[in-house]
């Protein structure tokens, strides 16, 4: 069955689905042939392969080409069919602009023609084409309005989905400001039905409207022309002299909008320690500044446009009073000079616009560059090989991290492999890099140099929707998503069905836990987690890795909220899990889970201090003695334990790797990489 994501919907449980899993039923064994995706029910042949998976000739099973947004494609095209929808406005525009000229023309035949010749057919006539040319302008001006509207409707349809996607790629390696550009295309947008593009598109008829008045007489063109000029260098000195202001009050309002990011994530806590007047002091500080850097160059912008409006309206004056002087002479008659001034105004509204408008032109543009730049520099551009479903062998080969921005190495020289179906555990003191580990081997952070390989490919050369569907992983700090319980564990995905969700919930030992909830699957979970428990929440981060039948998982201190119960369901969950070929590894602080792993890691400054096999590591740890003075053991262990007590201290600056077995083909690395097999 597939799901929708119709919360009331029931997740259905075949009875088919109702396997004993602690062994009742026979379970198929672990080793498999490459690429058949094994998950519990597959493999029994029960559930048939997800449908993001097609049965290659050879029988591996490749991954389907799932729809992905075309990222720079879809800025060429949008901006391909903007401009089209532009060019229409333009046209529009010339039309609106010549009937415009209908009204000075009418003011010109009624003085010079019909009070002389005191024709009424000639009015009624004239009354009639004119009434008829407003009411076509009316009409062309309201057209390309709507077109507008529409571009600036397109335009949000067609890259809010691309910016986003671009958005969470990019913040990969960024602390996330690019999800802002969401905020740029809103910029574009308004812009786009703003009445300075209107000024803008008016623009180049102005010279018409300037040829009209040379054609009057050459001394009102030559004014005119003059006046537009002028207008122009009022236009580029308003730029230079507010540009820089406005820019700042941008960056600033962006800072501002990420400390409202921050305070809206982190409500409770703020709520909690009473911490309101500090964070709103920390946001009210760069709103401040972008209020105060926008005041400055507002005012530049008013004083510019003032004196924009000055120069027209006197503009308009001298041409009547000059006008008139001529009117006087006999070189033209009194029709023309205010057909001359209704003309000017027209030719120079456009310009004076552009001016009042600067500013959004220059943040339109800033906002474009930066849309640009995302989409085109995005990592999602590029097409990758969908491979077969990945066995799970992880190499990681001289793994160095430097946080950008910083000269901190977190992580320096991490050297191991491990084979399909391993298991790992993690160790260290607070601070060693387990954590930052963790998120390199899952690819949600990218490390400086060095590597981390799925079946012998770099994590950044898998297509990004394929990898994130063979891996899972559980943060330390788990966040759900608004959404049902059912949609969590199914990464929120609609197409997900019923069995996979389920089996999902076996594997990760939650199905009880969820049964007992009074709507079961369908228990709807708030941004903050509620209803339920931080364990609980834990535990269903737990299902959520293990849907899809991932070959690689990576939990990070998945016991930290678990009770004794919630203890004995992780190992039941890792023992599936193992017996499944998941590759798996777990950061941990708790003596517990080293029980359930076939290594341990000791990483001490962001270096490996130890690795070997679990009996083995056990005894090198519990043979250390802690230095005087020095930390207490990393190790939580419970007193009742029988295995020998693991006191971890990381004092070995050089790591001191178990025996080093470099795989085939592979050269060794400093230090030798150490392997883990089954
Ligand atoms: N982006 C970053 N910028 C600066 N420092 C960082 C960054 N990421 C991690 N670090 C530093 O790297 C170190 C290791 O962090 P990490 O969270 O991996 O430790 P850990 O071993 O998981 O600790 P714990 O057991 O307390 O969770 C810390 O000192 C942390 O401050």
């Amino acid at each position: 069955m597939t799901r929708s994501d119709k919360t009331s919907e029931r997740l259905v449980l075949e009875p088919e689905m109702c396997v004993d899993w602690q062994g009742e039923k026979p379970r198929p064994p672990a080793s498999k042939p490459m690429g058949t995706g094994p998950t519990i029910e597959r493999q029994a042949g029960r559930i048939p392969p997800a449908p993001a998976t097609v049965q290659a000739k050879d029988g591996a099973a490749f991954h389907k080409r799932v729809s992905e947004p075309d990222i720079a494609g879809a800025l060429g095209a949008t901006i391909r069919r903007i401009w089209a929808n532009i060019l229409g406005v333009l046209l529009f525009s010339g039309v609106s602009n010549m009937l415009v000229l209908a009204i000075p023309i009418y003011l010109f035949q009624i003085s010079d023609r019909v009070l002389t010749s005191r024709s009424i057919d000639t009015l009624v006539m004239l009354t009639v084409v004119i009434v008829g040319a407003v009411l076509l302008q009316v009409v062309f001006d309201a057209i390309r309005r709507g077109m507008l509207l529409r571009s600036s409707v397109d335009i949000s349809a067609r890259l809010g989905a691309p910016i986003l996607s671009a958005a969470a790629r990019a913040s990969l390696q960024s602390a996330g400001q690019e999800y802002q550009t969401l905020g740029d295309l809103q910029q574009v947008r308004s812009f786009l039905v703003s009445g300075t593009l209107l000024s803008l598109l008016d623009l180049p008829f102005a010279p018409l409207f300037i040829l009209a008045i040379f054609l009057v007489h050459p001394h009102l063109g030559l004014m005119v022309l003059t006046t537009a000029v002028l207008l122009m260098a009022i236009a580029m000195m308003n730029q230079r002299a507010t540009a820089k202001s406005f820019a700042e009050a941008n960056r600033h309002l962006s800072r501002a909008n990420l400390h409202l990011d921050s305070m809206m994530r982190n409500s409770q806590i703020i709520n909690a320690l009473a911490m309101i007047p500090e964070a709103v002091t920390i946001w009210g500080r760069d709103a401040a500044s972008s209020m105060t850097a926008q005041v400055r160059a507002q005012d530049r912008n008013i004083a510019f446009a003032g004196a924009s409006r000055a120069v027209r309206l006197l503009t308009q004056v001298g041409l009547l009073g000059w006008g008139a002087y001529l009117a006087l002479h006999g070189e033209i008659t009194g029709g023309m000079v205010i057909a001359a001034s209704i003309i000017a105004g027209r030719a120079l509204a456009p310009i004076e616009g552009a001016i009042e408008g600067w500013n959004h032109v220059l943040l339109s543009r800033a906002a474009y560059g930066r849309i640009s730049a995302l989409l085109k520099s995005s990592p999602l551009n590029q097409q990758r090989l969908k491979l077969p479903h990945p066995e799970g062998r992880l190499d990681v080969e001289r793994l160095l991290y430097v946080p950008n921005g910083t000269k901190r190495v977190v992580l320096n020289a991490i050297t191991f492999s491990l084979n399909p179906g391993a298991s790992l555990a993690i160790v260290g003191n607070s601070g060693a890099g387990k954590t930052t580990l963790g998120k390199m081997l899952v690819g949600s952070i990218l490390p400086t140099s060095g590597s981390v390989r799925l079946d012998l490919m770099d994590l950044r050369n898998w297509d990004q929707r394929q990898l994130g569907q063979c891996i899972g992983y559980l943060p330390q700090d788990v966040q759900l998503f608004p959404g049902t319980i059912k949609d969590n564990i199914a990464r929120m995905r609609p197409d997900a069905r019923d069995e996979e969700i389920y089996q999902a919930a076996v594997l990760a030992d939650v199905h009880d836990m969820i049964a007992k909830l009074p709507e079961g699957y369908e228990t709807i979970v708030a941004a903050d987690g509620s209803p339920l428990s931080g364990g609980q929440k834990q535990r269903i981060g737990l299902a959520r890795a293990f849907f899809g039948g991932p070959r690689l998982v990576v939990l990070d201190e998945p016991n930290s909220n678990l009770d004794t119960a919630g203890d004995r369901a992780l190992s039941r969950a890792m023992a599936l899990a193992k017996k499944d070929g998941i590759t798996m590894i777990v950061v941990t602080q708790k003596y517990q889970l080293l029980q359930d792993v076939d290594n341990i890691m000791l990483l001490a400054d962001g270096q490996i201090a130890a690795f070997g096999a679990r009996d083995q590591m056990l005894e090198r740890l519990a043979s250390r003695k802690p230095p005087p003075g020095n930390q207490p053991p990393a190790m939580a262990r419970p007193p009742q334990a029988q295995a020998p007590q693991a006191h971890v201290q990381p004092q070995a600056q050089q790591p001191q790797a178990a025996p080093p077995q470099a795989g085939p083909g592979r050269q060794p690395a400093t230090p030798p990489a150490p392997e883990a097999g089954r």
